[in-house]
């Protein structure tokens, strides 16, 4: 008697070999494959009497025969159902990898295997009675022969190349049905993707159509879009300065001597604007609010000093008790000076008392002139403090008694320089110096809160400082980085900045009604020659000429002394402070027709009646040109700018100053005949330059 497990790889063929002599256990022949046979002893449970006979014997032992068939049968369905639940987990790896790569899922060969064993199954229910034993004989040779099937596929595996279980089945019918029915269908689109998800109920991620995404255009926020116009033209917008509330007849008057009679438009929009919030005594906003912030954005020269002067002086004339009220921070010793001068000029006659820190007088006489101690108190001795910002936070941190706790006005001039050099941080420890308190003053109601986020509970900001920032720049980050607290801009730029379109380009800047621009085509080795043209020729005067490093301008300088029939001097921070003073005021005198400089006498330096500027080396940032050229037509008065520029140059500059909202730069070719007469003493002067260079290189040394 045979009994034949199939499982999918390994036949196994069971035969019952004898009984044991008790009658309980049998002993079973296990071949597996054809090879190998192993007699294992089988053990029954108890099944009677052991005096039974023969024939009951034998219907027995069939009994438990077709039990143990039917157990195998069991299992063997159990086991495959298994594997369609599982079909990563198989025994014979490589094979089911063969089948994957022809496309065939072990599902198929499942079913092809649950097929035969459904069908087997029938056969054997289809003979009744003993047509069983004929059945398993006719299955045995057809078991046989997948048996050989099966070792045939083993075979070709073992010899390296892995043949497709298809190619393997080909010879039974059912197995390749099964396949064909059950074979994947490898997904290749999407919709079959989606499909295929709603089918089992899974989320396929993607499948999303392409749409074209709307570009998103940068806008400029409402305060910067919509400023407070200051209008350009200054000689046609003059406002008397008796029309403009508020300022005290006293002031006026100080006006008047001075030679002012009517304010400059950024100063008649800017003065009242500051002074709307010291009205009434306390720093407090329209509606008792915290006052705004004021950012001023207009053309150099046109009276942006006098803007913050003014109500600074008129709301402080009234204090009493001398305190650090007001701090106006500038990027330069010259700027700090310029400003101090003007400080100077209007709290005169006041008991305002002003003080400049910026490096001019040594650390120890600074400090002196900021604060005292009398009796073991300090006592403020500044209520106006002028200063560069690496000397204030100096101060701030050494210096006793240089309290910024009563801080009423925080000045920023060249607010754009100025948040370049915030990488030092000197604006936080302005803030922190603020609201710096006392131990022991945390309850008072009178202490200085930091403004936090604005709530309905803390709307009001009594004796907050209102900002004030003057600025050439109009770029929402850069300004950003200043914190400023509900801004408000002046500016002359206006229409041009309100579209989405116009913030895209580059940033746009105010150019004084005034001005001219030209630019010189020339080489390398004519500029030397074009300037003397200028100068000796077509007797240009006072003229301010900007290189672009403090050799270039050395150099420059010699060149047109050895040459001669020109008053000039040198102006860069080789000078020491006091021959740079000396020098811009022998330049404001008219002493010195040509000032040789580097981009340190550019910025802010107010030096009256400029006529020309010229830009032997090109500016190689537009706020540059800007500011170099702002050195002329100031306070509504007319000037001329040249540019020497190299071919190489031409392109990208005249490029750059056109984006820059230029109203126009003008080509000014110069004839070089015109160079001509000049050109052997040149040639001399050449030579001479490079001895006179070499000597101050051996005076160097020597020293
Ligand atoms: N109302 C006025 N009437 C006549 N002159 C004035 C008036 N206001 C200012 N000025 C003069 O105009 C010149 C330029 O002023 P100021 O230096 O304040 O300009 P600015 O806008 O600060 O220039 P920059 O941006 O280059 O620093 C100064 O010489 C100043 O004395």
């Amino acid at each position: 008697m045979a009994l034949f497990l199939i499982n999918r790889y390994v036949v196994i063929r069971v035969q019952l070999t004898s009984r044991a002599p008790h009658g309980n256990s049998f002993k079973l022949k296990v071949c597996v494959g054809s090879t190998g046979n192993v007699t294992v002893p089988i053990s029954f449970r108890y099944l009677g009497d052991e005096e039974e006979s023969a024939s009951q014997n034998e219907s027995r032992s069939k009994t438990l025969l077709a039990k143990l068939q039917r157990q195998a049968k069991e299992r063997q369905l159990q086991v495959l159902s298994c594997r369609e639940e599982t079909p990563a987990i198989r025994s014979g790896g490589d094979e089911v990898d063969t089948a994957q790569k022809n496309g065939t899922s072990s599902r198929s060969q499942d079913a092809g295997a649950k097929r035969l064993a459904k069908k087997r199954k029938a056969g054997m229910s289809d003979q009744p009675g003993g047509g069983a034993k004929s059945t398993l004989k006719q299955e045995d040779s057809a078991q046989d022969g997948k048996i050989k099937i099966i070792k045939k596929r083993k075979k070709d595996r073992s010899g390296g190349e892995h043949k497709s279980f298809k190619q393997g089945a080909e010879t039974t019918d059912e197995v390749t049905q099964a396949q064909q029915k059950d074979q994947r269908v490898p997904i290749t689109s999407v919709d079959s993707i989606a499909s295929s998800s709603s089918q089992t109920a899974f989320h396929i991620l993607g499948g999303f159509e392409n749409k074209p995404v709307p570009k998103v255009l940068p806008f400029l926020p409402q305060w910067l879009a919509q400023p407070n116009v200051v209008q350009r033209d200054i000689k046609s917008n003059l406002v008397p300065i008796g029309s403009v509330q508020g300022i005290c007849p006293k002031l006026l008057k100080k006006l008047e001597n001075n030679g002012i009679q009517h304010f400059f438009p950024v100063q008649a929009e800017v003065i009242p604007a500051v002074l709307e919030s010291v009205s009434n005594g306390l720093l407090i906003g329209r509606g008792g609010y915290r006052p705004r912030d004021l950012c001023v954005s207009a053309p150099t020269g046109s009276g942006k000093t006098l803007a913050f002067v003014i109500p600074i002086v008129q709301a402080l004339s009234q204090r009493v008790v001398c305190e650090v009220r007001a701090l106006v921070v500038l990027p330069t010793k010259e700027l700090t000076q310029q400003v101090y001068k003007v400080f100077c000029t209007y709290a005169e006659g006041t008991s305002l008392k002003v003080v400049m820190v910026a490096g001019q007088k040594s650390f120890g006489a600074e400090q002196a002139s900021l604060s005292q101690i009398r009796g073991g108190v300090s006592r403020s001795l500044a209520d106006i403090v002028v200063c560069t910002p690496g000397r204030l936070v100096d101060h701030i941190s050494k210096t006793d008694g240089f309290s910024l706790q009563q801080l009423r006005f925080l000045v920023i001039d060249e607010a754009d320089r100025m948040i370049d050099s915030m990488h030092q941080s000197w604006l936080s420890q302005v803030t922190k110096a603020v609201y710096k308190n006392e131990s022991g003053s945390e309850t008072s109601i009178f202490r200085r809160r930091e403004p936090g986020p604005i709530t309905a509970a803390r709307c009001f900001y009594p004796g907050c400082k209102p900002n004030l920032f003057s600025t050439l720049t109009q770029n929402p980050e850069k300004l950003q980085q200043l914190g400023l607290h509900q801004p408000r801009l002046f500016s002359s730029i206006h229409s041009a900045t309100s579209t989405p379109a116009a913030s895209q380009r580059q940033e746009k800047f105010n150019f004084p009604e005034g001005l001219t621009e030209y630019y010189v085509p020339c080489t390398l080795s004519k500029k030397p020659l074009l300037l003397l043209h200028f100068l000796l020729n077509l007797k240009f005067s006072p003229v301010l000429c900007f290189t672009n490093s403090r050799e270039a301008t050395h150099r420059l300088y010699l060149l047109v002394k050895l040459f001669g029939g020109v008053n000039v001097a040198e102006f860069s921070s080789k000078l020491s402070p006091s021959e740079r003073k000396k020098t811009l005021k022998d330049f404001e005198q008219r002493k010195i027709q040509l000032l040789i400089s580097t981009d340190a006498a550019a910025r802010g330096i107010d030096v009256n009646g400029v006529k020309f500027v010229l830009n032997y080396d090109a500016p190689q940032f537009i706020r540059t040109y800007i500011h170099r050229v702002g050195r002329t037509a100031r306070a509504g008065n007319t000037g001329l700018a040249f540019t020497f520029l190299l071919k190489i140059q031409e392109r990208n500059f005249l490029q750059m100053v056109a984006e820059a909202g230029s109203p126009g730069i003008q080509r000014q070719l110069v004839n070089p005949e015109c160079l001509k007469n000049m050109e052997d003493r040149y040639q001399q002067t050449l030579v001479q330059l490079a001895s006179a260079i070499k000597n101050e290189k051996i005076k160097k040394k020597s020293i």
